[in-house]
């Protein structure tokens, strides 16, 4: 039996070959290198003093199901910026997460943070079409990519002036994200096997990860108690989605986590 990601997988790259008939991807790519150079993602982490927060914006999982029903991705995103995300993470994939690019370009033109494109990228054109949407950064995820395939893929971000974190659960995927040349590494605390969450899991993995390694700590985050622990354990950022999602107002929530004030409100939502 396939395990989700697999399915995913599978599914993503009939996504792929429906994007290679319809864009133009010389022109996507001529357009990727001529533009000027994104909010800088990696230094956006590395300026804050504690650890630093970045904000998913998140409808829906395959593990939650629906998360939040009044979404609104520009009022998310500047909840987000009063409540003191250092970044924010847009998750775009439709068919497993009730996701879209469109999401991204709201948040784009709502705030001015930098932005991640969460997706499962496999392919070149995705690249592109993120740079193009506005992305400052994208993921890669360990899982899904051959050592070669991730090797070039996060070559091509680098060039196009974007910040790749790349994700891994499995510890032996370790040398392989190391190997790669990121400098920024997340690791996923949920087991996509039994979508069960463990921070223990990237506490485990600290004293692997070479300390010109910027480490992210990814999901299953809930609480002040949390984030002081990964604190604890030298983490240097968090990415949490699904706990700032389910609270009325995100940026409230972020702040507490982050112990700090609670933000005046925004109008909107
Ligand atoms: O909602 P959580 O438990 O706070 O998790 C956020 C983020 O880590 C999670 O959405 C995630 C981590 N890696 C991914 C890869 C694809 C899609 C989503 C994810």
């Amino acid at each position: 039996m396939k395990n989700a990601l697999e399915r995913i997988v599978e599914h993503k790259w009939t996504e792929i070959e429906a994007l290679r008939e319809t864009a133009r991807k010389e022109a996507w790519e001529l357009k990727a290198r001529s533009l000027s150079p994104p909010a800088d993602f990696l230094q956006a982490i590395r300026q804050d003093q504690s650890v630093s927060v970045i904000a998913e914006v998140k409808k829906a999982s395959p593990s939650a199901g629906l998360i939040r029903e009044d979404f609104d991705p520009a009022w998310i995103a500047t909840r987000y910026a009063a409540g003191g995300a250092a970044c924010l993470s847009v998750i775009t994939d439709e068919e497993f997460f009730q996701g879209s690019l469109r999401y991204l370009r709201d948040v784009r033109e709502a705030v001015a943070l930098p932005i991640l494109r969460k997706e499962f990228i496999l392919d070149p054109i995705q690249i592109f079409e993120s740079r193009l949407a506005g992305a400052s950064a994208c993921l890669l995820i360990a899982e899904c990519l051959e050592a070669t395939q991730l090797n070039e893929l996060v070559k091509l971000v680098k060039e196009l002036g974007m910040t790749v974190l790349v994700e891994l659960y499995e510890a032996a995927n370790l040398s392989k994200v190391l190997d790669s040349g990121a400098r920024l590494v997340g690791i996923n605390n949920r087991d996509l096997q039994t979508f069960e969450t463990d921070l223990a899991h990237t506490i485990e993995l600290r004293h692997k990860i070479p300390d010109h390694v910027t480490l992210v700590s990814e999901s299953g985050i809930k609480t002040r108690a949390d984030v002081l622990r990964l604190e604890e354990a030298r983490i240097d950022a968090i990415l949490v989605g699904e706990t700032l999602m389910r609270a009325d107002d995100p940026g409230a929530k972020l702040a507490e986590l982050l112990g700090r004030p609670i933000p005046a409100p925004t109008g909107g939502t």
